[in-house]
């Protein structure tokens, strides 16, 4: 899915990059009903672009649609609404939004949106919270945000909230999205996720025992097009689901391994490459905005990648 935003002059671009979760395991249940994890976050240079352009009289407008999300409930409104609570800021913001990420595909999309309002707002606004306090708004928006806030890839614990960084090797990925929209809260609440895995270390990941997503088994059972897509991955390579799915990815050590197994797939699928990162495009950007060096971020996403869909 792609929802152009065409925006003039004024504006400052900046990405909203997508993550993997290169495994999950649910280790428990909090009283509150929110589970324990522990996965490892993989930063993509590939994702969606936000647009902002700051306003004087403390108005916070979305400029464009995203389908299926009203302006209440999209998450960047809601990001620059708790921004401003919480610094008393009296500057408001038009946020446009340039969507990639398929909503409900476990990439992340909305976390990583909301990240770069509260980030980039917090510049653009002056508020200086720094990143310690971004982090905590941002859980209140969601498990999945203070990750993108931080911008680093990372070993999580707690509910993701818990971040260690960690140094992950380079590596190409070939993504698809089964066309499923997987609901995060409904799957939490499946009677067949496996909920008691025993805890792992970050070395048990780092020897590479450590794989499966907790997910994975319940939507390939439950969804024919997600079995379908692990079935037709299983050719080039070894497929896991990301975050509660429904995306798949397989990791490639090569830009051109990945390249090859992607034209080996069957047209119609919905599948593109993406590049994983140490750091959040994000962060690069804003350092080149504060050294002048203009509103866009150049090279950031150009849709070329795009396979099929
Ligand atoms: C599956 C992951 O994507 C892995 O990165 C995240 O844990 C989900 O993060 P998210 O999409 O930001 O999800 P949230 O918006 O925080 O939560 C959606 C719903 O999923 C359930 N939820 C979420 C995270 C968690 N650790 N335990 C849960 O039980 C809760 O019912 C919650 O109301
Ligand atoms: N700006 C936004 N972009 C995408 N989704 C949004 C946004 N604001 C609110 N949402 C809501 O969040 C839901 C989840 O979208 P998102 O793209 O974050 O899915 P996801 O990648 O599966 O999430 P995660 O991996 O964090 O579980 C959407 O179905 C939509 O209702």
């Amino acid at each position: 899915m792609t929802t152009a935003f065409a925006a003039d002059a004024g504006w400052v671009a900046l990405p909203a990059p997508a993550k993997l979760n290169l495994f999950l395991h649910i280790t428990g249940r909090r009283p509150d009903g929110y589970h324990c994890l522990q996965t490892v976050f993989r930063l993509l240079d590939w994702g969606d672009t936000v647009f902002l352009r700051p306003r004087e009289d403390g108005r916070i407008v979305r400029i464009g649609a995203v389908d299926g999300v009203a302006v209440e409930q999209d998450l960047t409104v809601r990001a620059a609404r708790l921004l401003q609570q919480a610094s008393g800021c009296r500057h408001g913001v038009e946020i446009g939004l340039h969507k990639r990420i398929p909503m409900g595909g476990g990439f992340g999309g909305g976390s990583s949106d909301a990240a770069t309002v509260l980030v980039a707002l917090d510049r653009l606004w002056g508020t200086r919270l720094g990143e310690d306090a971004l982090a905590t708004l941002g859980l209140q928006l969601g498990a999945d945000v203070p990750v993108f806030v931080r911008g680093r890839n990372a070993w999580a614990e707690g509910v993701g909230e818990q971040l260690t960084p960690i140094d992950l090797p380079p590596a190409w990925y070939v993504l698809v999205h089964p066309g499923v929209h997987a609901a995060t809260a409904a799957l939490f609440q499946a009677p067949d996720l496996t909920r008691d895995a025993s805890p792992v270390t970050i070395m048990d990941f780092q020897s590479g025992s450590v794989r499966g997503n907790a997910f994975e088994p319940v939507l390939r059972r439950r969804e024919p097009a997600v079995e379908a897509v692990f079935a037709v991955l299983a050719r080039v390579g070894t497929p896991r689901l990301t975050g509660s799915g429904s995306g798949c990815f397989v990791e490639f050590a090569t830009r051109e391994a990945a390249e090859a197994a992607l034209a080996a797939l069957p047209a119609g699928l919905s599948a593109w490459l993406a590049r994983g990162v140490q750091r959040s495009p994000l962060q690069q950007a804003l350092e080149m905005l504060s050294a002048g060096m203009g509103p866009s971020c150049p090279g950031w996403c150009p849709d070329a990648g795009l396979h099929a869909g």
